[in-house]
């Protein structure tokens, strides 16, 4: 039985126009599915560092990994480096990983912090994927120890779109070539037809705004404010740059690197690197931005730099009449954490769960949507200021600026809490898990005021033993792993 919702219309075929056709033309079937794009106007092409969410997205429409991995040069990511965000030359790791128990009498940062021991090394040597990715080595969890750390990928955006789009019309997604150029309204202010330029029309029950910065449906047409969240998150540019990978280690993670106004990404994949440099107007300026992302190449440019222009911010609903953007259409909230494809594949499948056969999402069903929506940006913009406003830098005015300004208040609610009781599960819902806020707050070195006297219940010798017991079983067992190189070439087909 089909939806209410025959002829699906999805606009744009970036990255999350030919995700939502798969997961469309898989989990829906019934439907007609029919992508506008035009190739005259391309896509962004950016995106190249992914959240574990994606395995989950890619199991549910039934994408295989070995050919995924195949196809977009991809490798794999057990999370990111933060390099000079506390200070210039110091370092930290947030990786998906996890770090024991983090309350209780045997929470492991308590009694880290309890022991302080200098021979047990910062925090992250207690966490087995942060540790992977400071040697270079990578395998998956065992399957039946699957809790000890989860992975995503690192892609190459314009191959990831190239195979999505042969799966999409493998399984029945239609493409129409043609440039927009506006749109016609149902009575109930819901869109009717899309106008093509050279006066095509293309009729739809749904459309889905994949469209991009443009917006072109939901900011457009439908005219949905948009939530400026430029004076939390004040990058607006970025220079995006490949280059030839100079032969060194292939790091199983991202690296994030703060500069004077913004910071600079390196994204590994098979053949190249991916490099950008996200920054700031207000503080640095396109040519000396342009000119530091360059002096950073490990080895020779692959293409001429590529200027892409953003405010940081999302529209108010994400569902409005019978349009839902996904992707650039509905938000931005700057890529420190690569968390715009995993919003996109949560988006699209929580829409997807909503079209029951037959029947027509109801107006609470949406809201419901829109406020989930608005939740999940709003955990991710707290979670990407968290970044920024631990900085000790004060050596640009960025830096200063970031570290003085008023925080939002759910954020500074969760920071307060932390500094004064250690308490981590508030934290328990979709996105970052806790041991992601411990990660940041544990490199950033912020640490509760006072410990939970419940450790004392552990013996002090005992916390200590167990301690560099953990930390000497984590280091044989990544000593034992091949490098991630090692591993990638096991992928069939390389
Ligand atoms: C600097 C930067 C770095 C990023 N890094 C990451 C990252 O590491 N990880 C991550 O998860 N995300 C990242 N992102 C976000 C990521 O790039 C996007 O979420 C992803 O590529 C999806 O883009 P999209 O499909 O929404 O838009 P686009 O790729 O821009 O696609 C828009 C589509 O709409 C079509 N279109 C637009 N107007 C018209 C028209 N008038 N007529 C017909 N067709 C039209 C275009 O042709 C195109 O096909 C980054 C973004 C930026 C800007």
């Amino acid at each position: 039985m089909q939806t209410a919702y025959k002829r699906i219309v999805i606009v744009g075929g970036g990255t999350a126009g030919w995700m939502t056709a798969v997961a469309v033309a898989t989990l829906l079937p019934g439907s007609e599915v029919e992508l506008v794009e035009s190739e005259e106007i391309g896509i962004v092409g950016v995106g190249e560092a992914t959240f574990p969410f994606i395995r989950l997205f890619h199991e549910r429409v039934g994408i295989d990994e070995t050919e995924f991995l195949r196809a977009t040069n991809g490798t794999f990511k057990v999370g990111a480096e933060f390099r000079n965000w506390r200070t210039e030359n110091h370092h930290y790791f947030h990786t998906f990983g996890n770090f024991a128990d983090i309350a209780g009498p045997t929470s492991l940062w308590s009694q880290y912090r309890r022991v302080n021991d200098p021979a047990l090394g910062v925090l992250g040597e207690h966490c087995l994927a942060s540790v992977m990715a400071m040697q270079g080595r990578f395998v998956k969890p065992p399957s039946e120890q699957s809790n000890l750390f989860t992975y995503a990928y690192h892609l190459d955006a314009v191959l990831y779109s190239r195979f999505l789009r042969a799966i999409a019309e493998k399984r029945g997604a239609r493409r129409t070539e043609g440039r927009i150029v506006g749109a016609t309204r149902r009575a109930d202010g819901g869109v009717d037809r899309l106008k093509l330029e050279d006066g095509r029309d293309v009729a739809g029950d749904l459309f889905i705004d994949c469209s991009g910065f443009t917006s072109l449906l939901l900011g457009r047409t439908l005219e949905e404010p948009f939530v400026d969240l430029s004076h939390w998150l004040p990058v607006d540019r970025a220079w995006a740059v490949p280059c030839e990978p100079s032969g060194t280690e292939l790091t199983p993670h991202t690296i994030a690197t703060a500069l004077e106004g913004g910071w600079a990404w390196r994204i590994p994949l098979t053949d190249r690197i991916g490099n950008g440099h996200v920054f700031s107007t207000r503080y640095i300026d396109e040519e000396r931005a342009r000119e530091q992302l360059l002096e950073q190449l490990e080895g020779p440019a692959l293409a001429e730099p590529r200027l892409l222009r953003f405010t940081t911010g999302h529209r108010e609903r994400f569902w409005v009449h019978n349009v839902v953007a996904l992707g650039l259409s509905s938000g931005f909230l700057e890529p420190l954490e690569s968390t715009s494809i995993f919003l996109i594949q949560r988006g699209l499948l929580k829409m997807i769960d909503l079209l029951v056969p037959g029947k027509q999402p109801t107006a609470s069903a949406v809201n419901d949507y829109n406020k989930n929506m608005l939740k999940a940006f709003a955990n991710i913009r707290d979670f990407i200021i968290l970044h920024y406003c631990l900085t000790e830098r004060r050596d640009s005015q960025l830096w200063r600026d970031v570290s003085s300004m008023e925080l939002p208040e759910s954020l500074a609610f969760r920071m307060h809490v932390w500094r004064q009781t250690g308490e981590l599960n508030q934290y328990k819902e979709d996105g970052f898990v806790p041991e992601s806020w411990l990660a940041i707050y544990a490199g950033m070195e912020n640490w509760p005021e006072r410990l939970d006297p419940v450790i004392n219940e552990v013996p002090f010798e005992e916390a200590l033993r167990g301690l560099h017991q953990r930390r000497d079983q984590i280091n044989a067992y990544v000593a034992s792993m091949p490098t991630h190189a090692a591993y990638l070439h096991r992928v069939p087909g390389r």
